[in-house]
């Protein structure tokens, strides 16, 4: 997929005031943070906190009542349908695989509208994720940790330069978050940016640059990982409410 490239002060997704309201219920409250080219940005906090929301606001799923969201220094697309082309990828809590559909039939959705044959790169990502084995086997019938692999695989078929990961540690063992942070820092270390929503703190602390901490909608806190371990705000909101360590 050709971006047309940006210089590299311009960040690869940029949120600024962003405001999101379901009816009288505020979810995002002047929201703000970059992920840089080539950055792992991870958005922690509680359950409800909004951070599905940023993400949604990010893809046009929810439409901002304020501030807005930059890729690539250009406004967001307003629709789902068109993130691709505008560079971006994403993988959904509920995987969203095709069941009855082979796993390399799975890979190659993204890319049913382009032109040409796909099937050689669909299969360098199969393998790069070890699932050449499973190419032909139903989506549907695999182990969750393999399932989830299987749709980390179709966001990254679009070489996107930019990767939305929604909880992609939940579910899998420790060896499975091993293998998953190698991948993610592989994809980082290509140019690819990341912005990863987990409640696996131990992943976080590992895979990212920087944290962003929502709570109640509101950025609490952002910084290194470091940084933001220490954070009294943030222990008091979320790590020292029992998360996973
Ligand atoms: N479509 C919607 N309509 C009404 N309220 C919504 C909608 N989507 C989300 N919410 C509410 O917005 C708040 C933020 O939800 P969101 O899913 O963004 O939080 P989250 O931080 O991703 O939570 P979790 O960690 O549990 O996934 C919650 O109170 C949720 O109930």
């Amino acid at each position: 997929m050709t971006i047309p490239s940006t210089p590299d002060a311009v960040p690869r997704l940029e949120i600024s005031g962003l405001g999101v309201a379901f009816g009288g219920l505020t979810v995002l409250d002047d929201v703000s943070f970059t992920v840089g080219r080539g950055e792992t940005v991870a958005l922690i906090g509680p359950n409800g906190a909004g951070k599905t929301t940023v993400f949604n606001a990010v893809c046009g799923l929810v439409r901002p009542h304020a501030g807005g969201v930059r890729i690539n220094g250009r406004p967001a697309p307003a629709s789902a349908t068109r993130l691709p082309s505008a560079g971006v990828s994403r993988t959904l809590q509920g995987l969203g695989l095709f069941e009855r559909m082979t796993v390399l039939e799975n890979v190659l959705v993204p890319l049913s509208g382009t032109r040409g044959d796909h099937t050689a790169e669909a299969r360098a990502i199969l393998a790069r994720l070890g699932l050449t084995a499973l190419a032909e086997r139903p989506a549907g019938a695999l182990p969750y940790p393999e399932r989830k692999r299987v749709a980390l695989a179709r966001a990254l078929v679009t070489a996107p330069d930019l990767l939305l990961l929604d909880e992609p540690a939940g579910g899998l063992g420790a060896a499975d978050i091993d293998a998953l942070a190698g991948t993610v820092a592989e994809v980082a270390a290509s140019g690819c940016s990341v912005l990863v929503v987990e409640h696996h703190v131990d992943f976080v602390m590992g895979v990212a640059d920087r944290i962003v901490v929502l709570d109640f909608g509101r950025v609490i806190a952002c910084g290194t990982p470091g940084e933001v371990r220490g954070d009294p705000a943030v222990e008091a909101a979320y790590l020292g409410l029992g998360a996973a360590s």
